[in-house]
C-alpha cells in the first residue's frame, strides 16, 4: 500500500510517518498491521515543518520527502498520483497566528485541502483521511460532542479547519470518494513546536524564564498524547467507514491553571514563574468529545495517561534542547 502523508514533517504527522513505519514513541497496542510499501510526505517546511522530526525513520527505504505546497496544483497532481491512501495533516495550525493574521490559514487549510481533494479525486486515490480538530465545534459548557454535533467554529484557525472538513465530507457525498475525518481533541508530545502551550511553558521553565497564562486560567481542554492520536487515526484509516467522522480524545480534562500546576512541578518550578496575560480573543471555554463512536467500532481507547505523557514530553524536551532551542528564536511571521 502506497500513502501519501501531507505535513508529514510537523507534530503530529511525523509521529505517524514513524507509526507507519514501525518505529513510533509508544506501543502499537491494537492498531492493525499497516505494511505500507512507500510512504511519502509532501511538506512545504515552514516554520513548523523540520525534517529533524523524521530522523527516526531517516533511510528507511520506503519513506520519500517531497517539499512542495498542497496549494500548488502541479505539484499536487504528481505527487498524489499512485497513492493508494492519503492521510491529510498539513495546516497552519496555531490559533494565535490565525488572530494576528487569517490568510495563510484559508489559503493552505480551505484552498490547499480543495486541491489535494480534487487530485485525489481524478486519480481515484483509494482513501483520504482529513485531520481535523474538536474546535470545529465551538465551546460547550457541560456535556461532550459527538460526531453529529453542530460545527460552530470560533477563531478563523477553526473556521478554516471546519471548512476543509465540510469540504472533504462533500466530496464524499457529491463524488462517492473514500473520505473519512477524524477530530481530535489538543495533542502534546516530543517534537512540538514550542509555541503551543505545553512546549512553550516547559520550554521556557527549562530556559529559567516565565510562562504567560491566559485570562483566569479556567479555561478547559482535554490532552491526548500524540501517539494516542496517530493509534486512533490509524485504525480509522483500516478499519473506519467511508464517509464518516471520528471523535479522537484522551479523556483528561483540566483547566489550563491546573495544567500550568502539573507543568510547574514537572519542571520544579514555583509559581512565581506564571505572568497572568490577557485572555486570548474569542477564547474558547471548554472543548469535551464524546469518544463512544470510536471506542465502540474500532476499538480505540488512549493509552497514555496525563501524568506520564506529561512527565515522558518533560524529559524528552530536557534531553532535546538541540530540537527546540534554535525554534525558540524562529521568526514568527
Ligand atoms: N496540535 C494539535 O493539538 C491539533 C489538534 C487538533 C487538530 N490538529 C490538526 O492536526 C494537523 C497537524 O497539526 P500539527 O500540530 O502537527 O501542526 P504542525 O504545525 O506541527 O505541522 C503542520 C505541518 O504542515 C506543513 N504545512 C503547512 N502548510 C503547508 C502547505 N501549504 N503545504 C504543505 N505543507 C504544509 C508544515 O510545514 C508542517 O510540517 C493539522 O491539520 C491540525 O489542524 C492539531
Amino acid at each position: 500500500m502506497r500513502i501519501l502523508v501531507t505535513g508529514g514533517a510537523g507534530f503530529i504527522g511525523s509521529e505517524y510517518v514513524r507509526l507507519l513505519l514501525g518505529k513510533p514513541l509508544g506501543s502499537a497496542d491494537g492498531v492493525p498491521p499497516l505494511e505500507p510499501t512507500v510512504v511519502t510526505v509532501l511538506d512545504k517546511l515552514t516554520y513548523s515543518g523540520n525534517l529533524a522530526n523524521l530522523d527516526l525513520v531517516r533511510g528507511d527505504p520506503r519513506l520519500r520527502f517531497v517539499q512542495g505546497d498542497i496549494c500548488d496544483p502541479t505539484t499536487v497532481d504528481e505527487v498524489v498520483a499512485g497513492h493508494d491512501v492519503i492521510v491529510h495533516f498539513a495546516a497552519e495550525s496555531h490559533v494565535d497566528r490565525s488572530i494576528a493574521g487569517a490568510a495563510p490559514f484559508v489559503t493552505t487549510n480551505v484552498l490547499g485541502t480543495q486541491t489535494l481533494l480534487d487530485a485525489a479525486l481524478r486519480h481515484g486515490t483509494g482513501r483520504f483521511v482529513h485531520i481535523s480538530t474538536d474546535e470545529v465545534y465551538g465551546s460547550i459548557d457541560d456535556g461532550s460532542w459527538t460526531e453529529t454535533w453542530p460545527l460552530a467554529p470560533n477563531s478563523p484557525y477553526s473556521a478554516s479547519k471546519a471548512g476543509s472538513d465540510l469540504l472533504a465530507l462533500a466530496y464524499h457525498r457529491t463524488h462517492g470518494m473514500d473520505v473519512l475525518v477524524t477530530r481530535c481533541s489538543n495533542n502534546y508530545g516530543p517534537y512540538q513546536f514550542p509555541e503551543k502551550v505545553i512546549p512553550l511553558f516547559v520550554s521556557n521553565l527549562l530556559d529559567g524564564g516565565t510562562v504567560p497564562l491566559y485570562g483566569d486560567g479556567g479555561n478547559i481542554r482535554d490532552w491526548l498524547h500524540v501517539h494516542d492520536h496517530c493509534r486512533g487515526i490509524a485504525m480509522v484509516q483500516q478499519k473506519g467507514r467511508a464517509g464518516e467522522v471520528y471523535n479522537i480524545g484522551g479523556g483528561t480534562e483540566l483547566t489550563n491553571k491546573k495544567l500550568t500546576g502539573l507543568l510547574l512541578e514537572a519542571c520544579g518550578a514555583g509559581w512565581d514563574r506564571v505572568v497572568p496575560v490577557t485572555d486570548r480573543k474569542g477564547h474558547d471555554r471548554r472543548y469535551s468529545l464524546d469518544i463512544t463512536k470510536i471506542s465502540e467500532e474500532l476499538g480505540y481507547t488512549p493509552s497514555i495517561t496525563l501524568d506520564r505523557g506529561l512527565a515522558d514530553t518533560v524529559r524528552w524536551y530536557q534531553n532535546n534542547r538541540t530540537w527546540w532551542e534554535p525554534l525558540k528564536t524562529t521568526p514568527t511571521a
